[in-house]
């Protein structure tokens, strides 16, 4: 089995998926001065940028030969592929400014950038579009290289940067916002998103989930975000974190071996639990499957793949993405709903892959007619036939591979998925001799040839399957199916004669096989068939990827990969997990060690602390804090930051400690709390101050040190940072802000609804953390969103355009006749910096 772990595939997939997708018009300096063999000047070669080469004899012929388009269409397709990708954008539902976003775009940048279209015969300069809903997603006629590069397009550029970083809008390639849309979600739905970062996708399905959900409450749903790749599952936090939501996970595991956390009914309470779990098993009204694939549908964002296409990088992910989509639908309840998407034109990775999920699933799952579900997005159905290719060999059938390419050139690529084994060759499958054929194998009657090379055609509805091609609305590519689970699926065939060839020289390893069968099916409803059979089938799934991978060191993270976040917690926690009781014992000694060196995630249960924040705060009991608290540190003493769950997570968190924490949580919650370091912040009654990302859901419930500011002032204090009490406007505002508790406040905007004194928060009200020191108002907000505010409130009041506005408009003059230019150094400027 060597080279073939656990570890050495991973770090080879990471590494391809990392050169897969490497940036793009632009060719590398090592590149450009190696194609001149002519060229001994080295400088020369850096300052001439020279496009890529934009063609691959070998990608031609395998696509040509595939049929995904027609002859004709062919020069049409690749000239598509070889044009640079317009950019794309979609606009973040959720946040309050969505609306005056939109707006901007519809009257401003729509009319503004009209000059500027030329590019792929497109008429506007941006537009919508069209397949998505409500005008949240939007095309620009612009490639990201333009956009960097273009004088007269810098406004839109910089209202782009600063939006995504914001995170009021999502810069993402059009295609890569379709799957989530078939997946169909609700609020109130449990989504896993297997193979996750960066992201895109994630911060999507949240804003579904959140969508409906009224301000100041959070969703009944949850969504669980997935990625094995440290570094990528870090871009993945650093996305969603512009979400600021309570009710995403990150996990850190492998797909195809995502724990399926099921909860022993006799096993006796996590120490850590008091709380009962509410749910007993994960499983998920939705999954979103977007595999690891070879990624030529994003040839025209990453040209450089050009160079390294090969038919190879299809075949070597085949095996691995049959083996994460079974798993998601394993984890799937019976009726949710999977959406399997790659970014490959390539059917190795596509329909062979739906194919032979759909066989090993034997109708228990649906590929489901999405035809008239978005009727706007131009798509072509999946192909029922297509070809294998191995080097320089086309293959059409199982047939005609020679058992010397039976490692790596499997059934299931082919349209049939039927294995021709001829019985010379058996010896080869198993050293041992044993007779493994399983029941889908077939005894060919005579020996294949290549004279033989009969066409495949799967007789599976795979025109279900649906392929978004370059040229047919200037996009990127992408694949997409949605399966629907009708019943449990059966059980998985086994294959005896590997396993005990295996067990043979490595006897720990069927132990740990049985235990996990055992355990397996400990947890079981003694009445329910269905579900037992469920089960046996998600252990020898299990059990036949550990036998494939065996690399138990593997399995010990490198401590240089530790997420960057709480790393100072982590570092003084590594040996200090909690215990989670000793029903789970066996199988906690042996999960301990995977997941050394990541924060432990604990409840937050210490009530000085708690009820210092809720009387100093005056937080009504409405809002639930009991298990909604989490700490990354067990030392209740140096806790520095506290985080806020919603429901669905607390009750996954519950199980997931019931279980022996088999989930290596990356990342969990919202960071509602922080402990203040300053000195100042030691002598205020309550230590913790409330978070930027915090503040939208706990707002609502803040009764003390809170204060409302008139728009001017509120303005100010975005402006400047720091005002004296003495110098606000409203002189009222300023005695009020001197009387209140020295430390954290929260300062909200009055507009002409709240003018005449609070009233009930809403989604349109604008907060902001504050402190309150000795003599004046400092503003707890990074200087980016102090601009973003500020901008959003300027085009607000142009869009208002009424009396008011001159009124309210920031006067900088006006400002500094009252002596706030003057203030003094911020008593507090580390608070600040701190925010
Ligand atoms: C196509 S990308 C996902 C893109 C993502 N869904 C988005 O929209 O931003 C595939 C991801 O799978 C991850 N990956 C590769 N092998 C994996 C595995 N065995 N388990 C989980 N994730 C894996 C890669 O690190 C990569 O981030």
């Amino acid at each position: 089995m060597g080279g073939r772990g656990r570890g050495s595939r991973s770090r080879t997939q990471r590494k391809h998926f990392r050169d897969g997708r490497e940036n793009v018009w632009k060719r590398p300096k090592s590149d450009s001065a190696s194609s001149d063999p002519n060229s001994n000047n080295n400088s020369e070669n850096k300052t001439h940028w020279q496009p890529f080469a934009t063609q691959n004899p070998a990608f031609d012929e395998y696509y040509k030969e595939q049929g995904i388009v027609t002859a004709e269409e062919w020069d049409t397709f690749v000239e598509a592929l070889r044009t640079p990708l317009p950019a794309a954008f979609r606009i973040n539902s959720s946040s309050q400014f969505c609306e005056d976003i939109k707006s901007q775009l519809e009257n401003d940048f729509m009319n503004s950038l009209k000059a500027e279209t030329t590019d792929g015969g497109e008429v506007e300069a941006i537009r919508p579009l069209p397949w998505y809903p409500d005008n949240l997603a939007w095309h620009s006629n612009f490639s990201r290289m333009q956009l960097r590069k273009n004088q007269t397009l810098e406004r839109f550029h910089e209202f782009l940067k600063l939006e995504n970083e914001i995170g009021n809008i999502t810069r993402q390639e059009a295609v890569s916002m379709v799957p989530p849309l078939f997946l169909d979600v609700r609020p109130d739905h449990f989504v896993f998103d297997m193979c996750a970062a960066p992201g895109s996708k994630t911060f999507q399905l949240l804003e579904i989930i959140y969508q409906s959900t009224k301000s100041g409450s959070l969703p009944d749903g949850m969504v669980m975000a997935n990625d094995l790749d440290v570094q990528r599952c870090n871009l993945l936090i650093h996305q969603t974190k512009r979400m600021c939501t309570a009710n995403l996970i990150v996990t850190n595991n492998e797909a195809q071996h995502f724990p399926g956390c099921r909860a022993d009914k006799n096993g006796s309470k996590a120490s850590e639990m008091e709380i009962e779990p509410q749910i007993s098993q994960l499983l998920f009204d939705r999954v979103l499957c977007d595999v690891p694939c070879s990624g030529d549908g994003t040839l025209r964002k990453a040209p450089d793949m050009w160079r390294k296409w090969n038919p190879g990088m299809g075949n070597g992910l085949h095996s691995l993405q049959i083996q994460i989509a079974m798993r998601g639908l394993s984890l799937l309840k019976v009726g949710g709903r999977m959406v399997y998407s790659t970014c490959s034109m390539n059917p190795v990775e596509d329909e062979a892959v739906v194919a032979e999920i759909l066989r090993k699933c034997g109708g228990s799952v649906e590929l489901v007619d999405v035809s008239s579900e978005l009727p706007q997005l131009v798509r072509r159905p999946g192909v029922r036939k297509w070809k294998v290719r191995d080097k320089d060999l086309w293959l059409a059938s199982h047939k005609d591979v020679s058992k010397f390419q039976r490692y790596h050139i499997l059934p299931s690529m082919f349209p049939s998925g039927k294995s021709y084994v001829a019985p010379a060759n058996k010896d080869l499958e198993h050293e041992n001799g044993e007779n493994a054929i399983s029941e889908d194998e077939i005894q060919p009657t005579e020996d294949a040839s290549t004279e033989d090379l009969m066409e495949e055609v799967s007789d599976l509805p795979l025109e279900r399957c649906m392929r978004i091609v370059p040229h047919d609305q200037n996009s990127g590519a992408f694949f997409i199916a949605v399966l629907q689970k009708l019943s449990p699926l059966p059980a998985i065939q086994e294959k005896p004669s590997k396993k005990r060839n295996l067990f043979k020289k490595n006897p720990e390893l069927q132990g740990k096989l049985l235990d996990q069968v055992t355990e397996d099916n400990s947890g079981l409803e003694p009445d329910s068939r269905d579900v037992a059979v469920e089960k046996n089938y998600e252990a020898a799934t299990e059990a036949d990827l550990i036998v494939d991978e065996p690399d138990e060191a593997d399995m010990e993270p490198d401590p240089s990969n530790i997420s960057n976040q709480d790393s100072e917690e982590t570092k003084a926690l590594v040996n200090g997990e909690t215990d989670s009781g000793k029903a789970v014992g066996k199988r906690k000694l042996q999960l301990q060690g995977k997941w050394k060196g990541v924060d432990p995630v604990l409840f937050f249960k210490d009530e000085s602390i708690i009820n210092s924040i809720k009387m100093f705060y005056g937080i009504d009991e409405s809002f639930p804090f009991d298990g909604h608290l989490i700490s990354r540190n067990s030392d209740k003493n140096h806790v520095k930051r506290i985080y806020y769950v919603s429901k669905s997570v607390k009750d996954v968190l519950g199980l997931n400690f019931r279980v022996g924490q088999q989930l290596k949580i990356a990342s969990i919650g919202l960071k509602m709390f922080e402990r203040q370091t300053s000195r100042e912040g030691t002598s205020t009654p309550c230590s913790f101050r409330i978070s930027s990302e915090g503040l939208p859901v706990i707002l609502p419930h803040i009764t003390n040190q809170i204060l409302y500011a008139s728009s001017v002032d509120f303005k100010h204090l975005l402006q400047y940072k720091a005002i004296k009490f003495a110098d606000f406007v409203d002189a009222e505002f300023g005695e009020k802000a001197s009387k209140l508790m020295m430390g954290c406040c929260v300062i909200v905007m009055r507009d002409s609804k709240t003018m005449s004194g609070p009233t009930k928060v809403d989604a349109s009200t604008i907060a902001i953390g504050c402190w309150k020191g000795r003599s004046n108002l400092n503003v707890m907000v990074t200087a980016i969103d102090c601009q973003e505010l500020l901008e959003r409130l300027s085009v607000r009041m142009e869009a208002e355009k009424g009396p008011s506005v001159q009124e309210n408009k920031f006067n900088v003059d006006e400002l500094q006749l009252n002596g706030a230019s003057k203030v003094e150094e911020s008593e507090n400027t580390q608070l600040v910096a701190d925010a």
